[in-house]
């Protein structure tokens, strides 16, 4: 594991350095959140604890990141010496990964010294956003897919390295089957899958002998890529002469993956093929460019498509490159006595939300049915019946009573000790996949899904209302 405690913007050491002599014994509570879901979708899932916690538990600095400190001349020699010595006392809640969340809610909170808290901000919004949106966007494109496999291909487009490896484990938590990439299925235990490319066939004198060479290294792997030169009248007649070849030797022929062209009636037409040839049970996969509403387009075109494999759209959340999940702080603490604050601005949306907090799920009583969210203060009870508004600054201020409900706190106290939360990839999928059951339908579909509320109790809407009027 690489030691990223540097992964931070400069600005956050400048405010540590006077944070350490001015504030030395106040605490700060931060609240990590997001406004606007991509894809005009209705939430993210979270995803990417694994790797904040892992940093979290290895947090410090080495002789050479100090020399360069002091290499900068910018702050001081005591606060340096405290980074060397530096022991994070921080405390985090956190959603458990593969959760779906929603705008203004907290994901994660930070407790622990302001000038520590204060220093991990960039780091774990660069996990968390980037692990969120990929998961998120990889969810979109399983929905589309209604069941069938989608295999992450991304690698060779993604934005270097490191989105390619945790991209592919962010799109395992949303719903990816497989990836092609070596190392991230290496590392995080997913299945590693892949075909062939063009020039493999190219390589050969014609295709037959390509397919064939392909067919006895890999007699039970044999998914053939057959758009090199014309899929209908050199592709699939030759795939049609392997599968045939194969299935005399004794192997059960895969099937074959078109990658141009108009698919829809590539993929039909190649289907008649394969089934008048007898290898109905071949499989067709697809790739080139795919997205959730490509795929959405070809499944209504009643393409018979098996598989996607899908790259850059997925791997780089092209339609909607951004998460903005931000940090803010939401109180400080000095003696024990803890202070709620506040960002206010001209933009309603900027409003925070003051006062350290709890999200609950609620449910419809005795049911797993969950029908809102509510952001309350960390020391109020859910009980029996609430008062809440809206959390969107932006909608009518009405007061709501709600009733008859359970309520699950969802934010979890979570160690700093990478063995004790789950990451098993696959775990945290099935966990999603039972969170993502809960919701409302009308709420996971990908066009205009419906809103799903959250709302914040009148208590912490009371103190909002009071710290502004206050300032
Ligand atoms: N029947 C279809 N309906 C909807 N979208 C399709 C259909 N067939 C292909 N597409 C998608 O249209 C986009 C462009 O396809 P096109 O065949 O023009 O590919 P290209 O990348 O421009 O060129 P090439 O075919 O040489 O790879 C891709 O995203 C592809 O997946
Ligand atoms: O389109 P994506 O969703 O990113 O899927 C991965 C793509 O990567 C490969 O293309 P390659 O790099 O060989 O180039 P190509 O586009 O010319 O096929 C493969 O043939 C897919 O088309
Ligand atoms: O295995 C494949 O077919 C593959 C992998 C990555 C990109 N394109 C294709």
């Amino acid at each position: 594991m690489r030691n990223l405690s540097l992964l931070t913007d400069l600005y956050e050491y400048s405010m540590t350095n006077g944070f350490d002599a001015e504030l030395p014994n106040t605490r700060a509570t931060f609240d990590v959140f997001y406004r606007k879901v991509p894809d005009q979708g209705s939430f993210v899932i979270a995803a990417g604890l694994q790797q904040i916690v892992d940093q979290l538990a290895h947090f410090h600095f080495d002789e050479s990141d100090l020399t360069y400190f002091r290499s900068l001349h910018l702050w001081r020699d005591a606060f340096i010496a405290h980074l060397a010595n530096l022991t994070l006392d921080c405390h985090i809640h956190a959603v458990a990964e593969g959760t779906p969340v929603f705008p203004r809610e907290p994901l994660i909170t930070v407790e622990g010294p302001i000038a520590q808290a204060q220093m991990l901000e960039t780091l774990i919004l660069n996990i968390l956003n980037h692990q969120s949106l990929i998961a998120t966007k990889t969810r979109r494109m399983v929905f589309a897919a209604k069941g069938r496999p989608i295999m992450e291909f991304g690698a060779r487009r993604a934005q270097g390295p490191d989105s390619a490896i945790y991209g592919a484990r962010a799109s395992v938590i949303g719903g990816a089957a497989s990836t092609s990439n070596v190392l991230a299925a290496k590392l995080f235990n997913i299945p590693a899958a892949g075909t062939m490319a063009h020039s493999w066939i190219e390589a050969f004198p014609d295709e037959l002998t390509a397919f064939r060479k392909w067919a006895a290294l890999y007699p039970d792997n044999s998914a053939l890529l057959v758009d090199t030169y014309d899929v209908l009248t050199s592709g699939v007649p030759n795939a049609i002469t392997v599968f045939k070849e194969l299935r005399a030797a004794g192997h059960q022929p895969v099937g074959i993956r078109i990658d141009s062209g108009d698919i829809a009636t590539l993929a039909r037409d190649a289907r008649k093929l394969l089934d008048a040839a007898g290898f109905p049970e071949t499989k067709i996969t697809i790739s080139n460019a795919l997205d959730e509403a490509v795929i959405t387009s070809l499944l209504d075109q009643g393409a018979p498509i098996d598989n996607f494999d899908i790259g850059e759209k997925l791997i780089t959340s092209a339609s909607a490159p951004v998460l903005s999940g931000v940090y803010k702080l939401a109180a400080i603490e000095t003696d024990g006595h803890v202070i709620p604050k506040i960002k206010i601005s001209d933009s309603r949306e900027k409003v925070t939300i003051p006062g350290k907090k709890q999200v609950y799920r609620l449910y419809r009583k005795g049911t797993r049915k969950a029908f809102a969210d509510v952001i309350a203060g960390s020391d109020e009870t859910i009980a029996d019946e609430i008062a809440v508004v809206d959390s969107n600054p932006l909608s009518v201020n009405r007061v709501h009573h709600l009733k008859n409900f359970d309520a699950e706190p969802i934010l979890l106290d979570t160690p700093l000790v990478p063995a004790q939360i789950p990451n098993n990839v696959h775990t945290i999928y099935h966990y999603a996949q039972q969170r993502l059951a809960e919701l409302p339908a009308a709420t996971q579909r990908l066009i205009n899904p419906d809103l799903y509320h959250v709302y914040m109790t009148t208590t912490l809407a009371d103190l909002q209302h009071a710290l502004i009027n206050q300032l």
